[in-house]
């Protein structure tokens, strides 16, 4: 059974809002030496903070969790941690970035990887937030957020029709 009850469908231009928010509260922790996207989700994000930040270092660390869960709604579920690269050193003077912080496993082993390093999310749920230094905005752990670059615009019942009425 899924744990998540609520649908947060997220803009590009809320998403972009938000990084913008982030990058100025980053600025003023730097300098920095680069930025390290937790693929694929901190992609975006990273595109957005590097630009804002003027870096010019960007690597990635490529790792999977989420598969589709077996309804098929579009809503995941978790798997076994896979990271498919790395990179070398401990972290010192970059920041992480990813889309979200969940239930923080991904989070947990990306710190254990690279220690040193300023995790930094755009969104965070409850069970995460203790490992991420910083982050714009808090939702409910039973929350599923969409981000725009899994959704399309498509017709939208009418909230009476919805209702039987
Ligand atoms: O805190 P957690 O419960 O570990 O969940 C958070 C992670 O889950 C999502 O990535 P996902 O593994 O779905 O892959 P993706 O970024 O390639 O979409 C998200 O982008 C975070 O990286
Ligand atoms: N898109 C998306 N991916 C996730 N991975 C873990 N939690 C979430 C979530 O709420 N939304
Ligand atoms: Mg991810």
């Amino acid at each position: 059974m899924t744990p998540y009850s609520k649908d947060f469908p997220v803009s590009w231009e809320e998403l972009h809002r938000n990084a913008r928010a982030l990058s100025w509260r980053l600025l003023e922790q730097g300098p920095w030496k680069g930025i390290i996207a937790i693929t694929r989700g901190g992609l975006v994000p990273a595109a957005i903070l590097c630009r804002e930040m003027d870096i010019r270092l960007i690597d990635t660390i490529c790792i999977v969790s989420y598969g589709e869960d077996e309804k098929g709604n579009g809503a995941m579920k978790q798997g076994e941690l896979n990271v498919l690269k790395g990179v070398e050193g401990d972290g010192e003077g970059f920041i992480l970035i990813d889309d979200l912080v969940d239930t923080g496993r991904t989070a947990a082993k990306v710190r254990e990887m690279l220690p040193k390093a300023h995790f930094a999310t755009i969104y965070a749920k409850p069970a995460g937030k203790p490992l991420v230094d910083t982050f714009i905005t808090e939702v409910s752990q039973d929350t599923w957020i969409r981000f725009p670059w899994d959704m399309e615009y498509t017709f939208s019942t009418p909230l009476a029709d919805r209702q039987g009425k």
